[in-house]
């Protein structure tokens, strides 16, 4: 079993539009490959959803703050495209770095608001790499739906707010992290952990979740937020650039945990930096909320 592999935006279109003769529902799934279950999670997601999925790789330099992150960022496309292939995708989209920014390339997409503060504040320029990307994918599949892991939960509102401002009509849908067994959330990055590290690296999901245990019981959020950071200092991470908390839905800071919010982090363990997010009191779902009026 084989994906095909496409590489230019010409043959894409000409693909996507064979697919809309056909009356096809599309899906994007973006990434920049190194492809684990959490990627895979996304596109089963959109396998669900969506009648053709395409999944694109493309290791995009506008969005890394540091040459070396860039370099070192993992590059396993034939492992990528086997994996794909193996769970039904329809097109791995891998195109090069003069298919998507051409000479003279002029145009940045720059998302304020939602973009500022936390991996804002501590990777200028990295959102406005990430929406100008993100809205050439759009604007290239022509998807109907494109999916986002709530991993990168600052992403998925940068990737939101754009859609919505821009009118791209394009259903933006958000997907759980997925974590290994250990806690520790998937990401491309943890490969590149030591083996010391990898040992350390889960007690940030276990902090993040007992905070938000204890936030949701009413305890104060700049006493437990500096005792958080302490504890995960004291796991071994070298520095912790963000703990806060957020509201769910617009990201606006919160004093207290009295609405649907999110504690999210960013932390460095060795030269690695690694982010999560975990939800404290979540929106009740729509049976809950049902059972309530009742
Ligand atoms: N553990 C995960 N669970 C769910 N979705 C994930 C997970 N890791 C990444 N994703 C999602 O996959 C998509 C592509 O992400 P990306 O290719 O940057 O992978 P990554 O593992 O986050 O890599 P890194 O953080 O090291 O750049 C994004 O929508 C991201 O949120
Ligand atoms: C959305 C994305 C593929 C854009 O390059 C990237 O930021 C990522 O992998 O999350
Ligand atoms: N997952 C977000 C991609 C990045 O770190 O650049």
């Amino acid at each position: 079993m084989t994906v095909p592999i496409v590489r230019t935006v010409a043959e894409l279109r000409a693909t996507v539009a064979a697919w809309r003769r056909e009356r096809l529902r599309i899906a994007v799934v973006p990434t920049m490959g190194a492809l684990h279950e959490g990627h895979l999670s996304l596109v089963r997601a959109a396998l669900e959803k969506a009648d053709r999925v395409i999944v694109t790789l493309f290791v995009n330099p506008k969005q890394f703050n540091s040459a070396a992150d860039l370099a070192a960022y993992p590059r396993t496309e034939k492992e990528d495209a086997a994996k794909l292939a193996l769970i039904g995708a329809h097109m791995l989209y891998a195109p090069d770095g003069a298919e998507m920014y051409a000479a003279g390339f002029s145009t940045t997409v720059s998302v304020i608001d939602v973009s500022e503060g936390l991996c804002g504040a501590y990777r200028p320029g990295h959102f406005d790499g990430v929406a100008t990307i993100v809205a050439k994918l759009f604007l290239q599949t022509g998807a109907d739906l494109a999916f986002f892991g709530e991993k990168d939960f600052q992403q998925l509102h940068v990737v939101r707010r754009l859609a919505r401002d821009l009118d791209i009509p394009i259903g933006i849908v958000a997907c759980p992290t997925v974590r290994e067994e250990d806690g520790l959330a998937m990401s491309s990055r943890n490969v590149r952990l030591s083996p010391l590290e990898r040992k350390a690296a889960p007690r940030l999901s276990a902090i993040l979740f007992d905070v938000s245990e204890r936030l949701s019981q009413g305890a104060p959020v700049g006493d437990t937020l500096l005792a958080a950071r302490q504890a995960i200092l004291d796991a071994g991470y070298a520095s912790v650039e963000y703990l806060e908390l957020r509201a769910n839905d617009d990201l606006s800071p919160l004093q207290s945990a009295d609405r649907p919010a999110r504690l999210l982090v960013a932390a460095w363990l060795g030269d690695i930096r690694l982010i999560d997010n975990v939800c404290v009191r979540p929106e009740p779902d729509a049976e809950t909320v049902a059972s309530v009026a009742a």
